[in-house]
């Protein structure tokens, strides 16, 4: 995507315009007990540190490392805050070892991380970011976690040797990559380990990682390898506690059952085709009455506010209630939460669900999966309000949050249990959940989770001492995007007779997204930005870049343009992640300069824009992102720069997308993606626009139906052949 370009920018002198300047007395190395964080480089890292990064600062969060090339200098800066109360920033660049994101992944990852600006450098052992330490940030406690993190990314297995044997505080999320920092602390508090799920990967191994897409995968230095959020947060890889611990979520009913109103165009989803392949499929629902749910179950969907079901819906709940194994493609902001929620819970009060109590050991009887921790805590606070006033419990756990917490949540009592894949298989190997009870398994954004980043865990999750085998249990997919080879691993997952439900064009955006494509080079997309901003004024917009460093400073630079700005990605600590998604939630800061971390799943209430800055390497991803605004039927504005130097590659893909949308082609577009044509192209492994249909090919059964429940025709074969 060009990194280069800006972050060469950077270093000019006149680039000190986009830096906010920091209060050297406040902030300066040591002072007020904060900690100094250093900078590695490779010489560095031989010769032993010889620079310090100092931290900063602003308002409530910013702050980030000025790279060698600052070192001396930037605590001679004046601090003011940054504008619109923000952000975050951390490091530009460290020049002294890494010059460019160049070409050529080592990893094969690539391609699905959208955090992964740094694995070229970590895979070489570094990382470029430094740190700092929020001085307020009670939560720390040891040297700087962003020292840790920022300070030697590449080979954390080099530091560390295994865990506390505190079973409550023991892994807190130890600094998931280790670093100076975490050397330190590892000869302080380190006990050894017996957990098997933190011993396998042993100590001392040296080995290049990076947070990918979702900051969950790390690389072995050109070798694939994956690492669960157990080894990086609390295994053999020491560093600072995170003692992090979320705000409760508000108890009252008004809050619980808050929501957004559904949008024009949400009638408009009757029309929408939907197919359904396998055998013997129940058939579709019309109304939620037909569900037959229980009362209660009733009274919280009409809380929520649901008088109608949507496609996706009105083909899951059936299927799930005859207890049926599912993949379910329906394009975003469509409900697929609560497609695999509410059958669920109401399987579970026929069921006669008892309510589970205080146990060391919990069994829950549905486990759901997702890639991020924003996205688990939004499927949480849905269970929750569809299971209020009944005796089922759903539980929340995810990295970046103090461990201890995790498990005195599960503890007092877990019947749905909503993860990610690290910190489940954490507990797991804590012996605080057991699985013999699972009765459903939920993934969502299950292309992601079946993907080379989490389908090891997904897979190691299935073959877990206990866990019910695909015959005994339900296992439920869902996501708006499936690419066929993600469908033929899914089959590990699924008993043979799975249904598949495809709603709408498969893997296609949705239709109320107003997309627009517009050719900017690298240099002009600063501007461009800007340009747009002033123009959208409070309204709500997420700015998509492709690296965690852009991320902070995109968001620095936007403030210094004093537009109200906030960030979030895999470098920020969970409390920051949850900060500005809150300040962005409730309008403080009405931009959200984000990473692929918050592509998918995330449900808020008027982004009327998505700013693809950096387009991301997939069409997939591209669907996700510009899924954040038009849900639910209301309309959205997506706007993307393509950078004909770098996203040629998706010319043909968007060309597809957009025009399966009924969106206008400009017609340079499709020029590019004419020029750019591979006889037999069907997409990039994974961007396959025409990824979601059946790799069943031979079903039967197949129906065509649009959601009024009317038959129509299927999708015209020719227009896949064309680009196929
Ligand atoms: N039947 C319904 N009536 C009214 N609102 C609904 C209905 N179903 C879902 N919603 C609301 O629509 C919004 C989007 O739902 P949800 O987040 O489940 O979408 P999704 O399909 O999972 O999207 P994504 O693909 O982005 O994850 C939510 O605010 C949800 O509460």
């Amino acid at each position: 995507m060009g990194d280069e370009d800006w972050e060469a920018e950077i270093v000019k002198p006149h680039v000190s315009s986009y830096v906010p300047v920091f209060d050297k007395d406040k902030y300066s190395s040591g002072a007020n007990g904060d900690t100094v964080n250093r900078i590695s480089t490779s010489s560095e890292i031989e010769d032993g540190p010889s620079q310090q990064d100092h931290f900063m600062r602003s308002h409530f969060a910013s702050g980030r490392s000025m790279g060698n090339r600052d070192v001396g200098d930037s605590h001679k800066r004046e601090h003011t805050p940054t504008m619109g109360g923000l952000v975050v920033g951390k490091s530009f660049r460290n020049k002294g070892f890494s010059n460019k994101f160049e070409e050529g992944d080592t990893s094969g990852f690539l391609k699905e991380s959208n955090d992964c600006e740094d694995n070229q450098t970590r895979n070489r052992g570094f990382s470029r970011r430094g740190g700092y330490q929020d001085g307020n940030d009670v939560e720390a406690s040891g040297p700087s976690r962003r020292g840790g993190r920022g300070s030697f990314r590449g080979c954390r297995g080099g530091f560390g040797v295994g865990r506390s044997n505190n079973e409550y505080d023991q892994d807190d999320g130890a600094q998931r990559t280790g670093g100076l920092f975490g050397s330190k602390r590892t000869t302080v508090s380190s006990t050894g380990n017996g957990d098997p799920y933190h011993s396998r990967s042993g100590s001392g191994r040296g080995r290049g990682g990076y947070k990918g897409l979702n900051e969950e995968v790390i690389t072995n230095s050109g070798k694939n390898s994956w690492k669960s959020e157990a080894e990086r947060e609390g295994g053999d890889i020491q560093g600072p506690k995170v003692t992090y611990i979320p705000p409760p979520p508000p108890e009252d009913e008004d809050s619980i059952f808050a929501h957004y109103q559904t949008g024009i165009n949400f009638d408009k989803y009757d029309t929408i085709l939907v197919e359904v392949s396998g055998h013997d499929a129940p058939p579709a629902i019309l109304t939620f009455e037909e569900a037959n749910l229980c009362q209660t179950l009733n009274n919280n969907i009409a809380k929520a506010g649901y008088t109608k079901l949507t496609p996706v819906q009105k083909y899951s709940i059936p299927i799930i209630l005859a207890g049926r194994d599912m993949m379910a493609c329906a394009q975003t902001g469509s409900g697929k939460t609560a497609a695999f929620l509410l059958p669920i819970l109401a399987h579970m009060m026929r069921d006669g669900i008892t309510a589970s109590r205080f146990k060391e050991l919990q069994e829950p009887e549905c486990i759901i999966v997702a890639p991020t921790r924003e996205l688990v805590n939004q499927i949480y606070l849905e269970a929750r309000k569809f299971s209020y006033g009944t005796c089922v419990r759903a539980v929340v756990i995810y990295g970046g949050t103090q461990f201890g917490h995790s498990i005195r949540q599960i503890v007092q009592g877990c019947n749905i249990l909503c993860a990610t894949p690290g910190r489940l298989m954490d507990i797991i190997g804590k012996e605080k959940i057991g699985l013999k009870q699972v009765k459903y398994l939920v993934l969502d954004e299950a292309d992601r989770m079946l993907d080379m980043g989490f389908g090891p865990e997904m897979k190691k999750l299935i073959s877990c001492p206990g866990m019910p085998t695909k015959e005994q249990r339900q296992t439920l997919l869902f996501s708006a995007t499936f690419p066929e080879e993600i469908q033929r691993l899914a089959g590990e997952f699924l008993k043979s007779n799975y249904l598949f439900v495809v709603v709408g064009q498969v893997g296609g955006a949705c239709r109320d997204v107003q997309q627009t494509i517009l050719q900017v080079g690298q240099y002009s997309k600063r501007e461009k930005l800007v340009e747009i901003l002033q123009n959208t004024g409070d309204e709500r917009t997420m700015v998509f870049v492709e690296t965690k460093k852009k991320a902070d400073f995109i968001a620095t630079f936007l403030c210094q343009e004093k537009v109200s700005t906030t960030s979030i990605h895999g470098d920020r600590e969970q409390r920051e992640r949850e900060q500005a998604l809150g300040d962005f939630r409730c309008g403080k800061c009405p931009v959200l300069v984000a990473t692929s971390v918050a592509a998918r799943g995330l449900d808020i209430e008027n982004v009327q824009h998505v700013i693809n800055f950096d387009l991301p390497s997939t069409v997939d991803e591209y669907v996700h992102r510009i899924g954040r605004t038009g849900r639910c039927g209301n309309t959205g504005r997506a706007i993307s720069f393509f950078d004909p130097e770098s996203d040629n590659h998706l010319a043909q893909p968007l060309v597809k997308v957009l025009s399966d949308a009924q969106q206008d082609v400009p017609a340079w577009l499709e020029e590019i993606a004419f020029s750019t044509y591979v006889p037999g192209f069907s997409g990039s492994t994974r961007g396959n626009v025409f990824a979601s249909v059946d790799t069943r090919k031979n079903y039967q059964g197949k129906n065509t139906l649009n959601t009024a429940g009317f038959s129509s025709q299927a999708p015209n074969p020719v227009d896949e052949e064309s680009w196929d």
